[in-house]
């Protein structure tokens, strides 16, 4: 068996291929990756609260600080680097909760070679390493007043640890039992348009005279808890979910006739007279584009509410005993000082307690071979095992090596 290679990335080295010398301080890493050396955790500004991103170019012998994207992971006690492939760097911070260990710095995906054309800059972005995949959201559309935030609630009252609401960000004002943070992200709009611009949202648009929208972050959170999404949207927010790489079911919910849409609409008093005729005059399009589009895997007639619920819950594969919990299992690492991590083609090992791989302690392996999503986003499907140093662990070393 050859020896596999040990990456020891805590402390930097004094000299870097380039011949450039750096300050070495324990809470950094540096990396080299197609011609540039990247130093991952060493902010210039010492307060920064995020780990910091600067780039050594060889081929010019310059320092670029490159605009970085995406949720940036907090500073740590110390970190590690390691290169899955030539597009992103794989960090694991050390001491961090247990689900927030792992961290992706992406150096050259598509989606940082996109953002660069957009910059004009060198782009990084950062991503947070997920295990498991998450479940096909479902977006939820159909006139105001049709029931669709009745037939959500019932089925999150029913089933709360399957499904999660995605909380929306809207520049109208809240309504007298709507609470900032569950019903929606009550935003000025100046707040929101910055925030669109930054592309924080995977669809927004002005429906009713106000802008609303759905961030990236409000999607993951649900998924991050191991729920399956549940997105109440117009239907313009729909066709731009359709038009994302986002893969979700489609679902309209239709009123059984304009008056009864009408006679709902005022019966639950939330708008003035104003804005029930103006949302009632939408109406008429959306139920246009809604039921004639193709945009809509299924529409469903909420006649009867007990009727239509049941409907949903059929779609959803709920009418069984589907609805239990999915367990998100805690993830146990947390390195030690002085770790060996052993890079093989698809699979990350690594020996705590011991740089020696027979006396190490505990033994994990990363698979990275199913990674999807990114930044600015998560990206998840990351196998996380432990394994047994004596023979399993050998073995699949063996395999690498
Ligand atoms: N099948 C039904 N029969 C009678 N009333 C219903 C039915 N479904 C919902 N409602 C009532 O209609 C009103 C509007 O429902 P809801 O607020 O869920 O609509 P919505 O589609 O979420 O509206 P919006 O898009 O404006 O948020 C509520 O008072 C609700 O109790
Ligand atoms: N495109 C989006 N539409 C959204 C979002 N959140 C809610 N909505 C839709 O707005 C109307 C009005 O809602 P209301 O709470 O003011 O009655 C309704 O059709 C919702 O489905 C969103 O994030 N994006």
């Amino acid at each position: 068996m050859g020896e596999a290679p040990a990456f020891y990335i805590e402390e930097l080295p004094e000299e870097l291929p380039s011949g450039i010398t750096l300050k070495s301080r324990s809470c950094e890493a540096a990396i080299d990756i197609g011609g540039k050396t990247y130093l991952i955790g060493g902010a210039d500004d010492e307060s920064a609260l995020s780990l910091g991103v600067r780039i050594f170019d060889k081929s010019t012998s310059q320092w670029i600080n490159p605009t970085v994207l995406g949720t940036k992971p907090k500073t740590c006690k110390g970190l590690w680097a390691v290169s899955p492939g030539q597009d992103r760097v794989l960090i694991i911070r050390k001491g961090s909760q247990p689900d927030d260990g792992i961290w992706f710095l992406e150096v050259d995906t598509p989606y940082v070679r996109e953002q660069e054309k957009l910059h004009g800059t060198k782009v990084v972005a950062w991503s947070k390493g997920m295990r498991g995949n998450a479940q096909k959201p479902i977006v939820i559309s159909g006139p105001s007043g049709v029931g669709k935030g009745t037939l959500v609630n019932k089925l999150m009252e029913e089933f709360p640890s399957f499904f999660g609401f995605s909380v929306s960000h809207t520049t109208r004002a809240p309504r007298v039992m709507e609470k900032d943070g569950i019903h929606y992200h009550f935003t000025e709009k100046s707040v929101m348009e910055r925030d669109i611009k930054d592309g924080k949202f995977l669809e927004y648009a002005s429906v009713h005279g106000n802008l609303y929208g759905t961030s990236i972050e409000a999607v993951e959170l649900v998924a991050d808890e191991g729920k399956r999404c549940i997105l109440d949207i117009d239907v313009q927010g729909a066709r731009s979910v359709r038009a994302s790489s986002i893969e979700a079911m489609f679902i309209f919910i239709c009123p059984p006739s304009m008056e009864e849409l009408e006679r709902r609409l005022r019966a639950r008093g939330t708008e003035t007279e104003e804005q029930v005729l103006k949302r009632l005059r939408n109406a008429k399009s959306e139920l246009e584009q809604g039921v004639s589009s193709g945009l809509f895997d299924h529409i469903l007639y909420n006649d009867n509410l007990g009727d239509c619920y049941q409907r949903l819950k059929k779609l959803l594969g709920l009418d069984g005993n589907a609805g239990s919990a999915v367990q998100s299992l805690p993830l146990e690492i947390n390195l030690p000082l002085k770790d060996s991590v052993y890079v093989g083609k698809n699979k990350i090992i690594i020996c705590c307690g011991s740089s020696e791989l027979k006396e190490s302690h505990s033994l994990f392996a990363l698979d990275v071979s199913s990674l999807n999503g990114g930044a600015p986003g998560r990206t998840r499907g990351l196998a996380i095992y432990q394994v047994d140093p004596c023979c399993e662990g050998l073995e699949v070393i063996n395999k690498l090596s």
